[in-house]
């Protein structure tokens, strides 16, 4: 072909016909409109200008892209597939330039490699050629930017489209995929991704593994050691991709420097047995520092509380008791630095105070004893220190490392004492933090506030704490909207060690659970709703493990049948109570297990969590939300709301009464003494018989005694009333009866009639 028209020549270029006009009016070449006739020469010039020129349109393209920011997604998408594409180009391209110079990957070298020896084959074969414009197919693609060539060609309009056009495919043999040396994969791979990445089918993957004595699947995640079992029969390298997760804090690295650091405050936790006198040692030390520099504080309850004693400030956590202490180092929070151990000077050690010791030494914090209850007359402390060495904690004055202070927590005595010596272990043990960072820290309590929402008491750490930071707790998020001190005042900042009460989190995160501080509200967000999903996804799948073993269990002890519940309440203390009651719960035969007790309304994961385990939702002083509501419609989830917990108690008890299989009991309804029998034949042998006791009725099972021994059981075929059929026969009153396939009856025999009763459970 060696003229084309306008219009022709536009398609082919991808341009409006008015580009190709003025372009060829500027080569003066005479053209009036898309349907006039260009002849060769000028498709040659207007090849050599087209050619440079969509290179640089690509270009011009890839830079808008990156300009707009609102085309990022679409620019990486674009530029994954043109990764993807260019991957391939390169393989076909690079025998020809194999240098190797664009792909510096090891598997993309060897495929150069490789696939050097047919390419160059095929491109000889083409210099060969006289004519290269008729064997253009046979040549590698990516020949759109080689000129020379489309000249060449412009009378071949379709080898020119090609060529011009997405890359032909190559009529080559297609190369054998190449192993790579190395492949990388994090946490597991299928079978399909590592056949992928092994450039193998999976079907060899799959034999190959069950050569291991492993029978997978495609779609079969593989551990690591599996991976490199298999890579290495193929001589493949594997590397491990550690990903770093976001969602844990643990991962935010904590590079405070030795000289951002200063002194913080020590947090103190007492504890000891009961009525030894805790909590009125708290309140002593409250009174005795609080209120005294403090007039006018009204003292808020919100978990813990500060003091200062010569300028020196001490945190004590209010909470007193082993379960609050075991509670938060069981989720992982360390929030303790001393320990007081009360030990009543009149009672000595107990259980719960040896308890406390271990709860204490477990977690490696140091123990102060205070010997309380000084101004009784039986009180003993040589007594409570002797007891005490039996459980390594010596007395200084004994030669150990154990202070002991004696004070009347009533009276007040001894308090000063006692914050002496918590000032001193606390300067030896040289608590420091950088106030100049953001904050982390742990929750103390939280609670849903009917007025303020989600409430929550946090211990700063680390950093400091800041009205409006952007925050994570747990696994909710939001920003510090108000925060409070132990003093009911209103607070800006919150430094190391302090505990604040603060506003503005989307949930109610758990005692226990640790916070952190994001540059911002964004990042937080995204942090809390990851963490909220994962820990979901961790709760359901603990739950499936849990049903398992328990299915195991069940077998074991005999079908036992368990209710799964889940409890929601506006306290923590209401769930606990709750859950606690549920489980005393005594109705034989079935199990109350309480899935998950949680503070706050009833919230979506709560609905899916329960669909997930077939549990009931119990929500106490709580209701769910809108979604959540939705979504236990769908579900079909039994949501129970209560506001007292006898009737929640009562509820479920009737549930777990009506889950068990109904349970029936023999009743015997009469006595039949058999007089005479006939035999008919057809019918078999007929009872005469006498009711000697209440009743037999025409559908009673019947049990046929002869001497004490019973020689038949079943049912009675035919009850009559001389020649009628009956319905009943009651004592005193003679009856024909047969038995269902059964006619050896003898005259003396006695039937006994009875029904199968339901046994209502009491
Ligand atoms: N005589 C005397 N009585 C004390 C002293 N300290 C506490 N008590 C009394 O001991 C009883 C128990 O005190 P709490 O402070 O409630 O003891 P607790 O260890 O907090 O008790 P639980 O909270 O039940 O574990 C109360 O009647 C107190 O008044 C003291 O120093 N001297």
């Amino acid at each position: 072909m060696s003229k084309m028209r306008v219009y022709e020549y536009a398609k082919k270029q991808n341009v409006q016909s008015k580009d190709i006009i003025d372009k060829l009016k500027n080569m003066n070449v005479d053209v009036s409109n898309h349907m006039s006739m260009i002849d060769e020469e000028a498709i040659r010039k207007l090849n050599d200008a087209y050619q440079p020129k969509n290179s640089k349109t690509e270009e011009k393209h890839k830079i808008e892209h990156k300009k707009n920011p609102s085309n990022v997604n679409k620019v990486e998408n674009r530029n994954e597939s043109k990764k993807e594409n260019t991957m391939k180009i390169k393989k076909d391209e690079a025998p020809k330039k194999n240098n190797g110079s664009s792909n510096n990957t090891k598997p993309a070298q060897k495929s150069n490699q490789q696939n050097a020896k047919p390419a160059q084959k095929s491109n000889s074969g083409q210099q060969q050629n006289a004519k290269p414009g008729q064997k253009g197919g046979n040549r590698p693609q990516g020949n759109r930017n080689n000129s020379n060539f489309n000249n060449k060609n412009r009378n071949n309009k379709n080898n020119n489209n090609n060529n011009r056009g997405k890359a032909a495919p190559a009529p080559q043999p297609k190369p054998t995929p190449v192993t790579p040396d190395k492949i990388t994969f994090s946490e597991s791979l299928t079978v399909s991704e590592l056949a992928k990445k092994l450039a193998k089918e999976p079907s060899e993957i799959i034999k190959k593994l069950m050569a291991l004595g492993v029978m997978a699947t495609i779609n079969q995640e593989l551990d690591k050691e599996t991976i490199e079992l298999i890579a290495s029969d193929y001589n493949v390298e594997v590397e491990e991709e550690i990903i770093i997760d976001v969602t844990e804090f643990e991962n935010y690295e904590n590079n405070d420097k030795e000289e951002d650091l200063s002194v913080r405050p020590p947090v103190v936790t007492i504890m000891g047995h009961v009525d030894h006198g805790k909590t009125t040692l708290l309140d002593s030390i409250r009174n005795t520092k609080v209120t005294a520099s403090e007039a006018g504080g009204i003292t808020q309850h919100i978990g813990a509380y500060q003091i200062e004693d010569k300028g020196k400030k001490i945190t004590f956590l209010d909470t007193p008791g082993h379960a609050a202490f075991t509670t938060m180092r069981a989720r992982g929070a360390q929030v303790t630095d001393i320990t007081i151990l009360v030990v009543a000077a009149d009672d000595g050690v107990m259980p719960q105070t040896v308890e406390a010791i271990n709860h204490a030494k477990a977690a490696e914090v140091p123990i102060i004893v205070a010997v309380n209850k000084m101004d009784k007359e039986a009180a003993n402390p040589d007594r409570v220190m002797q007891e005490l060495t039996e459980h390594a904690l010596i007395p200084e004055d004994w030669g150990g490392d154990t202070i002991f202070v004696n004070v009347s927590a009533i009276k007040g005595e001894g308090i000063d004492d006692l914050i002496e010596m918590i000032q001193l272990v606390a300067e030896v043990e040289e608590l420091k933090a950088n106030p100049n960072r953001s904050a982390q820290g742990t929750v103390i309590e939280a609670q849903l506030d009917k007025g303020r929402g989600s409430v929550a008491t946090l211990l700063v750490q680390n950093g400091t704490l800041n009205i409006g930071d952007p925050i994570v707790v747990g696994n909710t998020f939001g920003r510090v909207r108000a925060m409070v001190n132990d003093l009911g005042r209103r607070v800006k900042v919150a430094g190391p060690s302090t505990p604040v009460e603060i506003t503005g989190l989307n949930d109610v995160p758990q005692a226990g659970d640790q916070f952190m501080v994001f540059t911002d509200e964004k990042k937080a967000r995204q942090i809390g709703e990851a963490r909220s999903k994962k820990q979901m996804e961790a709760q359901r799948k603990e739950s499936s493990k849990l049903n398992l073993e328990d299915l195991f269990n069940q077998i074991k002890e005999g079908d036992i049948k368990e209710i799964n519940v889940i409890i929601k309440a506006d306290v923590q203390g209401s769930a606990e109570a709750l859950a606690g009651s549920l489980q005393k719960i005594d109705v034989e035969g079935v199990k109350v297990k309480i899935l998950h007790t949680g503070v706050g309304a009833i919230t979506e994961s709560d609905i899916i969590l329960a669909s997930a385990s077939n549990a009931i939702i119990i929500g106490f002083n709580v209701r769910p939300d809108n979604n959540a509501k939705r979504t236990a419609d769908a579900e079909k989830v039994d949501v129970r709301l209560h506001r007292i917990i006898y009737n929640v108690i009562e509820e479920i008890e009737s549930a777990m009464k009506g889950m068990l299989d109904p349970e029936f009991e023999e009743k015997v309804i009469g006595q039949v003494e058999i007089r005479t029998t006939f035999k008919v034949s057809k019918v078999g042998t007929i009872a005469g018989c006498y009711v000697t006791d209440g009743k037999v009725t025409r559908d009673s099972t019947v049990r046929l005694i002869r001497d004490g021994v019973v020689i038949y059981e079943g049912k009675i075929d035919a009850l009559k009333r001389f020649k009628d059929d009956a319905k009943e026969v009651s004592a005193g009153y003679e009856c024909g009866i047969t038995l269902e396939k059964f006619n050896d009856i003898k005259e003396g025999d006695v039937i006994e009639a009875y029904v199968m009763e339901e046994i209502k459970r009491a």
